[in-house]
């Protein structure tokens, strides 16, 4: 039995998805009892063999735009909505992932799972995007300094049900209005966001490493 991990490549930074968890497979298998893979998924037949899926970053609106027009946008919301499966939202990934947007909402039709209120490009334009090192170590052991990149990445500025959903990262800063800024976050044990890129962490697996033990593994041996 292989754990099939799906990226969707409707549009965005999927390949760099594909090789972080390529890489994971190659230099980690030994720490994972499951034998793993990972394919590009455009159609719904690919995503049929898919135990995970991670949407990447790219732009929210043209995302959900292909979605809609090739017909793949229900088969995609059935599937992040079955809690067998496991799913990671990066950037834009997280915005169409959530039930609400703060402002132009009609331009993403989104795929209502994520408990959240998200504000989309919360940092400005492409020219305030950023790296920078922060301290995961509250919930990935030992990853005191990683490489967060941040391309007019939005934030999550409410959670609509914490009985489900668990902030995992904020920023120390807040917005004008006094917002809190979070950029991590979890909703029940099967779906990680992140407004931030991990995938543009050159050759740091970590944070996928992290999400394949924590999230895909244990969601999947919690429904054999
Ligand atoms: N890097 C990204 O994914 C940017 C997301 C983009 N601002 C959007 O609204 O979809």
């Amino acid at each position: 039995m292989t754990i099939v991990i799906g990226v969707l490549a409707l549009q965005g930074a999927f390949i760099e998805h594909v090789r972080h968890v390529e890489r994971c497979i190659v230099e980690n298998k030994d720490q994972y009892n499951e034998k793993l893979s990972v394919i590009t998924v455009r159609d719904k037949d690919q995503l049929a063999g898919c135990n995970a899926l991670v949407i990447p970053g790219g732009e929210s609106t043209t995302m959900s735009l292909i979605a809609q027009r090739t017909g793949f946008y229900n088969d995609l919301y059935n599937f992040v909505h079955d809690p067998r499966k496991t799913i990671w939202g990066t950037c834009a990934g997280l915005i169409f992932l959530s039930q609400q947007l703060s402002y132009e909402a009609k331009l993403v039709k989104t795929l209502d799972l994520l408990k959240v209120k998200v504000k989309r490009n919360a940092f400005g334009r492409q020219a305030q995007s950023f790296t920078e090192t922060y301290d995961f170590s509250s919930f990935i052991p030992n990853c005191t300094d990683f490489p967060a990149t941040f391309i007019r990445a939005p934030v999550i500025e409410k959670i609509l049900d914490p009985k489900e959903v668990q902030v995992l990262c904020k920023l120390e800063e807040k917005d004008n209005s006094g917002q809190e800024l979070i950029v991590a976050a979890k909703q029940n044990d099967n779906i990680l966001v992140t407004s931030f890129h991990p995938e543009l962490a050159e050759t740091d697996i970590r944070f996928h490493d992290w999400f394949i033990k924590e999230f895909v593994l244990k969601n999947f041996n919690r429904y054999q």
